[in-house]
């Protein structure tokens, strides 16, 4: 077992992320650390500085206890506490919650490097690809124990930020290969409506988190083109093929049942029901505009993954030339890029090797 679980001292938490889904796991985190004397009642969270309205959003935090720019309307509770300093935040830290656009992981992770306590375990709720220097991906859990040489878990599902805030009923799936920091970690996040289920099987936790961002775009396309709910469902189904199918070649010793956990197919529903890459894939069709355009005018700030992880699987399969076994995953990439018109979404569902 990790030395930082057999200690008996309380775990110090750190929360590294404070956008929409940083916001809404901190007000689990710190209503839960104060009532558990397993942890520390303080939860130090690292604020990506920026001015609203003129204040510091860190300021903000600590004196209005709501993140009004990323999570408006949520309280956070007073022992959670805003810190623009990610050294600081992280150095005495127990156990690193990292949550995260994926595009800043190595950049804020980089100070960190050597500043924090070897004993610590990662878990990371971020979902998306590093593309190496090979033009091939990495998970996002193997970039933070690569550089930060600490054990890391996952946790991922069908949790959609404004959701879980609202205290609306999910579950959510936690990835880790310790038993005893699996239950400490489950100790730390479950709710009465946050329902965890611990599995073993961090890789393919992480790889629908990642994925079904991709096929939620494709998701938004066809709701964009005015198809219906028979159409999307299609579109699902056929993701959720390309998915399996993708842990199964690039990830061997993958577990089907994993995809029936909640990271699994429930997390891709309901992203591809209510979540903002569906959101800004939609608009994207009806209004001509960029990708980029329309997560600045609709997202306020907060970040979608879709894009750029299609982009990243896009250039693993090219170097392997096996876009042809993934066209779902290639086609948003192109239409995403302005390669294909959007319409051509409809045909690479009408034309899937799963029909062939
Ligand atoms: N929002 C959700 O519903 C949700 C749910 C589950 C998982 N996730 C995943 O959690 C991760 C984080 O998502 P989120 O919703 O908390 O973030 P978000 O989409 O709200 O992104 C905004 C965050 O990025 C930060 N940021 C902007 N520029 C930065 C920079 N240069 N360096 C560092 N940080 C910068 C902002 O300060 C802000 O905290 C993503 O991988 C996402 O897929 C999100
Ligand atoms: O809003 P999205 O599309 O980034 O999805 C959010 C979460 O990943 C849902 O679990």
């Amino acid at each position: 077992m990790n030395e930082a679980v057999k200690l008996s001292s309380p775990k110090k938490v750190s929360i590294i992320g404070s956008g929409n889904w940083g916001s809404a796991i901190s007000r689990i985190i710190g209503s839960n650390v104060s009532r558990n004397g397993k942890f520390d009642s303080t939860v130090k969270m690292y604020v990506f500085e920026e001015l609203v309205d003129g204040q510091k959003l860190s300021e903000i935090i600590n004196t209005k206890h709501e993140n009004v720019k990323y999570l408006p309307g949520f309280p956070i509770p007073p022992n959670v506490v805003a810190n623009p300093d990610v050294v600081d935040t992280a150095k005495d830290a127990d156990i690193i919650i990292f949550v995260l656009p994926h595009k800043f992981v190595r950049v804020t992770c980089q100070p960190l490097v050597g500043k924090i306590k070897p004993t610590a375990i990662g878990v990371s709720l971020i979902k998306g690809f590093d593309i190496t220097p090979g033009g091939g991906i990495d998970l996002i859990s193997n970039v933070i124990n690569k550089l930060l040489n600490i054990d890391v878990a996952v946790l991922m599902g069908a949790n959609l930020a404004p959701e879980v805030a609202a205290e609306k009923f999910c579950e959510t799936t936690i990835g880790c290969n310790d038993k005893e920091e699996g239950k400490l970690l489950k100790e730390l996040v479950q709710t009465d409506y946050f329902r965890v289920v611990v599995v073993d099987d961090i890789h393919t936790i992480e790889l629908c988190g990642a994925l079904k961002n991709i096929v939620a775009c494709g998701a938004g396309f066809v709701d964009g083109l005015g198809y219906g709910d028979n159409t999307k469902a299609a579109v699902i189904r056929l993701g959720l093929m390309e998915m399996i199918k993708f842990a199964e070649v690039f990830y061997p010793g993958s577990k089907l049942s994993t995809f029936f956990e909640s990271c699994g197919v429930a997390d891709l529903i309901t992203t591809c029901y209510g979540g903002r890459n569906r959101k800004v894939a939609e608009a994207f069709v009806k209004t001509g505009k960029k990708i980029e355009e329309l997560e600045k005018e609709i997202l306020n700030g907060q970040r979608m993954q879709g894009p750029q992880t299609a982009e990243e699987v896009y250039i693993m399969l090219k170097n392997k030339g096996m876009e042809d076994r993934f066209p779902l995953f290639t086609a948003v990439h192109q239409i995403c890029q302005g390669q294909l018109p959007p319409t051509q979404m409809v045909n690479c569902i009408q034309n899937h090797p799963e029909h062939m």
